[in-house]
């Protein structure tokens, strides 16, 4: 059967919910017996009801992932044997991929396509590159006097946390259980209450792959609750968080107040997209500011939502990127010609048209979109948006929108583009746009932020790493061999030869 929208209609409306928490391997209801509801965001309604768990569920599994731990079947087991099971994981995922790309697409409300061609082959890369990596990071011997050998020894850290948010919810579950269990730690998994089914199908396919009972837990529920107990477990040592800035600081205070853990946050961004005066090719430049501001409804950490354009390419570059937004079709996700899915939820859709509003009402110009669309459809949806004339004091061109809306700021001299870039608490991802080395070369170096991409709008892959300045970002970087270091306590040996035992 062809697989158009028909075809993803008719799967997704046979797909069977794992609902309940995975602790110590076993599927189990929450302890109360309540449930939450996980909505669909483009229908408005009702996919399941999932296992609402609290902090004695969270204790539970914080002693599973504990326990084992400390038993050492994985944290101790060979890495070649983590690497041959992480790999079985990553294949059974492969094998259910399109399952789990519908899922991801009903919970979520992200285009199909995009969780068929993005997030799924990525989330799996994830685990491929990380699995790899098990055994061949080597430790280190320090050079010292010839009476000493000094080791410098990587160990898991133990015990992690991973708060997830609902944009890239399997894609950043890779992220974090790629190198977390690769390096051999124990994980509790918290998925964003919005967006749980995938990740609960990750821990039947983790078992079925050969990851010890309580190695990986997933136990779903609220913020304030889940999420709050694993921020203020003594038995927790590292928190891995991507979210809000104001929950991540949340979690820093959590780490105080308790155990002082280890805090890692990946907290969202302005990103700048800046196209110089000798930019080729602006209809290219166009495609890839459309893809920076529009990929995931706009609801990604690293969109780029500011366009800082020359004035002299301004009007020119305005046209074709609205050429390029008109390729940008809305609708339903499990159309495979939707590229602008559903916002996440009502609240946040009102957010993102309230932030609509303050555009106009501080006098940016509105000159594409602007509206809610498909009402009808019971859903959330928002159209592109451009703003023109936007200056860098508007509330559009400083806080986070986390929707399909475009800010489009002009400068005369270089250094005033690259200031204006910079004029922001975040320091995430960006984009320059030249066709001089020299300029590619200032410009990246200017900026501050943790990914410059130069004449695209990439987050490059899972070999580099991911991660932000400023408010951005705290503790360490996703991806890459960096990934690790969030995973994993160093460890000095100091031996003094000739002292010990013959
Ligand atoms: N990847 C990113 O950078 C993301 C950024 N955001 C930003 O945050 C805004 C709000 O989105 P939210 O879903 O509300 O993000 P959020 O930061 O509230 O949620 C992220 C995760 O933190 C958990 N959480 C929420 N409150 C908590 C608390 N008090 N203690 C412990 N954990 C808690 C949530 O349950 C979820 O798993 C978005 O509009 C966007 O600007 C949201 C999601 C992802
Ligand atoms: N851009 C992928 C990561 C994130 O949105 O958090």
């Amino acid at each position: 059967m062809e697989k158009n929208y028909a075809y993803y209609q008719q799967q997704a409306a046979q797909l069977d919910f794992e609902t309940r928490a995975l602790i110590d391997g076993r599927f189990v209801n929450a302890i109360s017996a309540e449930e939450f509801d996980t909505i669909n965001p483009a229908t408005g309604k009702r996919l399941a009801g999932i296992a609402r768990c609290g902090a004695l569920e969270v204790d539970d599994a914080v002693g599973a992932a504990r326990r084992v731990f400390e038993r050492g079947d994985w944290s101790r087991a060979s890495p070649k044997h983590r690497k041959k099971v992480l790999l079985r994981f990553a294949d059974l995922v492969e094998a259910n991929l399109e399952t789990l790309a519908l899922m991801e697409s009903l919970d979520s409300g992200k285009p199909i396509r995009d969780a068929l061609s993005a997030d799924l082959p990525d989330m799996i890369e994830s685990l491929r590159w990380h699995a790899e990596a098990a055994d061949k990071l080597y430790d280190q011997v320090a050079p010292t006097a010839p009476d000493i050998v000094a080791m410098i020894v990587r160990e898991p850290i133990g015990v992690v946390g991973a708060v997830l948010p609902w944009n890239f919810p399997i894609y950043l579950a890779g992220w974090k259980i790629g190198p977390a269990l690769a390096s051999g730690n124990s994980i509790v998994i918290k998925p964003a209450e919005q967006t749980t089914l995938t990740a609960l199908v990750l821990g039947r396919l983790a078992l079925e792959a050969g990851v010890p009972e309580g190695v990986l837990n997933i136990v779903p529920g609220y913020g304030e609750t889940v999420g709050q107990a694993l921020g203020r477990h003594r038995d927790i040592d590292c928190i891995s968080f991507t979210g809000s800035g104001e929950v991540g600081r949340l979690f820093l205070k959590y780490s105080a107040e308790s155990n002082m853990k280890r805090v890692v946050l990946e907290c969202g961004g302005k990103s700048p997209a800046l196209v110089l005066a000798d930019a080729h090719d602006l209809a290219a430049v166009a495609q890839q500011v459309a893809l920076g501001a529009l990929f995931c409804q706009g609801e990604n950490c690293s969109a780029g939502s500011r366009l800082i354009v020359h004035r002299s390419r301004k009007d020119e570059l305005l046209e074709q990127v609205k050429r390029a937004f008109d390729e940008w079709r809305v609708g339903d996700p499990l159309d495979p010609s939707t590229r602008v899915g559903a916002m996440i939820e009502p609240q946040h859709m009102r957010r993102v048209l309230g932030y609509i509003d303050g555009g106009k009402a501080q006098g940016a110009r509105l000159v594409y979109g602007g509206h809610q669309v498909r009402q009808d459809s019971g859903g959330s949806f928002v159209e592109p948006t451009i703003f023109d004339d936007v200056r860098p004091s508007m509330t559009i061109a400083r806080e986070e929108i986390f929707g399909p809306v475009l800010s489009v700021l002009t400068f005369d001299e270089l250094a005033e583009g690259v200031a204006i870039a910079n004029d922001t608490s975040y320091g995430l991802a960006s984009s320059v746009y030249t066709g001089s080395l020299d300029a590619a070369h200032s410009v990246a170096k200017a900026i501050r932020a943790g990914t410059v991409s130069v004449n695209c709008f990439s987050e490059g892959d899972t070999g580099v790493p991911f991660g932000g300045y400023k408010e951005s970002g705290f503790g360490g970087r996703e991806k890459s061999l960096q990934a690790h270091d969030q995973y994993t306590e160093t460890k000095t040996v100091w031996i003094q030869l000739g002292r010990g035992a013959a």
